[in-house]
C-alpha cells in the first residue's frame, strides 16, 4: 500500500545480514506472560474522602510499585475516544511521500513525521512504526489549514492533557511535593502528542524500541490488538490491552523528581503478524528551564539539579552517539 513506509526496501540488508534471534532478543519480543494492569477507577476521586484519599493512595502505590497503570471511568467519552482513532487512521492512510514532506503538504512542524530507525545497525535497533509528534501548540479546533486542525483531536487533547494535570498533582500531592509545581512549570508547546502506527510485520521485531519516557507522565491509549510490554519486577511482560482504559505510566522526570519514589520503567511495543496497531500518547512535559530537584524528607537526592532542556539535550546526544538512550544514570549524584 503507497501510505505504508518502504520498511522491506530500506531495511532489506539488515534482513539479509540477520542470525538466528537471540533468546534475549525472543523473552522481549515475545513476552511470556500477559498481565492485566492495577486498575483505579477514577470515579472515586468524586466520592467523599476516605474513599477518595483511598484512591489516591492507589494511585501512589501503583506508580511507586509498577511505574505504569491503567484508569477506567476517566471521563473520555467512547465517543472522543472513537472520532479521535478515526481520525488518526485518515492521517496515517495518506500517501507516505505526502507524509513525510508532512511540513508543507499537512501545515504541521518540520520533522514530526517519524518512521523506522535510520540509525539502525541491526533489525534489535529497528522499530517497526511510524509516528506523529505533535506539540500541543499545533492542535487546533478550528478550521485552519494544518492537518491536525480536527475538532476530535483538539477534544481528545484538551480532555487527555487535564486528567495528566489532575494525576500529577495527586502523585505530587502523595510523595509530599508541591502539588502546584505541575501548573507552575508546565507549556503548552512542549506537552505534545505521539500518534503511533506499527503496521503488521511477518516476523517479530519491536514496534518501538524499549525505552523510558522523557517526562513527567504519559497517558496512553492503546485499541484491541496489544504489544506493548514492560519490565515488571526484572521480567518482560505482556499488557493486557483493555481499550476502555487508558495507561498511565510515570516519566524520567517524576522518577528523578520523587528522589525514586515513582518508577519510569523500561516500556517496548512489538508488531503483530497480521494485525496492524494504533496507539496514541500524551506526553506532560514541563518548560525547558524547569529544574528538576531530587528530593524527598526520607533519603538524600539520588539525582543532581538538572533543567528539562539539558536532560533533553543529553537524552538526543545519546541517541544521536550511541544509537539509545541512557537517561537518568546520567544525572546520578
Ligand atoms: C532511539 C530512541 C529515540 C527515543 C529513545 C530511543 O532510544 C528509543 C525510543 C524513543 C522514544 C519514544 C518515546 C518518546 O517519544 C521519546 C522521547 C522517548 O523517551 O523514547 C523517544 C526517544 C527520542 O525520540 O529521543
Ligand atoms: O504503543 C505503545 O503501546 C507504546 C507507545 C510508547 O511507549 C510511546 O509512544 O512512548
Ligand atoms: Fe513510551
Amino acid at each position: 500500500m503507497d501510505s505504508d513506509p518502504p520498511f522491506h526496501e530500506t531495511y532489506k540488508t539488515l534482513f539479509a545480514a540477520t542470525k538466528p534471534l537471540n533468546n534475549d532478543w525472543l523473552a522481549a519480543v515475545t513476552a511470556v506472560e500477559e498481565l492485566e494492569l492495577p486498575s483505579i477507577d477514577l470515579t472515586r476521586l468524586s466520592l467523599e474522602s476516605p474513599e477518595k484519599e483511598r484512591c489516591k493512595n492507589d494511585i501512589a502505590r501503583a506508580a511507586n510499585e509498577w511505574g505504569f497503570f491503567q484508569v477506567v471511568n476517566h471521563g473520555i467519552s467512547r465517543d472522543v475516544l472513537e472520532k479521535m482513532r478515526d481520525e488518526k487512521v485518515k492521517v496515517f492512510k495518506q500517501p507516505f511521500q505526502h507524509k513525510c514532506r508532512g511540513d508543507k503538504f499537512m501545515n504541521v512542524s518540520a520533522g514530526s513525521y517519524r518512521w523506522g530507525t535510520p540509525t539502525a545497525t541491526c533489525l534489535r535497533q529497528l522499530s517497526w512504526s511510524e509516528a506523529f509528534h505533535i506539540p500541543m501548540t499545533d492542535i487546533s479546533s478550528l478550521g485552519d489549514s494544518s492537518t491536525f486542525s480536527s475538532p476530535s483531536l483538539h477534544q481528545f487533547a484538551t480532555k487527555v492533557a487535564s486528567l495528566a494535570q489532575k494525576l500529577a498533582e495527586i502523585l505530587a500531592e502523595k510523595s509530599g511535593k508541591k502539588s502546584t509545581f505541575f501548573q507552575e512549570n508546565s507549556l503548552l508547546s512542549t506537552c505534545y502528542l505521539r500518534l503511533n502506527r506499527y503496521p503488521p510485520c511477518p516476523i517479530p521485531l519491536f514496534g518501538l524500541m524499549p525505552h523510558t519516557d522523557s517526562d513527567f507522565l504519559t497517558v496512553l491509549y492503546q485499541d484491541q490488538v496489544g504489544g506493548l510490554q514492560l519490565v515488571k519486577d526484572g521480567k518482560w511482560v505482556a499488557v493486557k490491552p483493555n481499550p476502555e482504559a487508558l495507561f498511565i505510566n510515570i516519566g524520567d522526570l517524576f522518577q528523578a523528581w520523587s528522589n525514586d519514589c515513582y518508577k519510569s520503567v523500561q516500556h517496548c511495543a512489538v508488531t503483530n503478524p497480521t494485525k496492524e496497531r494504533f496507539s496514541v500518547a500524551y506526553f506532560l512535559c514541563p518548560s525547558y528551564d524547569t529544574v528538576i530537584e531530587s528530593c524527598s524528607s526520607n533519603k538524600p537526592s539520588v539525582y543532581r539539579r538538572f533543567s528539562f532542556k539539558e536532560y533533553r539535550q543529553q537524552v538526543q546526544e545519546d541517541v544521536q552517539n550511541y544509537g539509545y538512550k541512557i537517561g537518568l544514570p546520567r544525572f546520578l549524584v
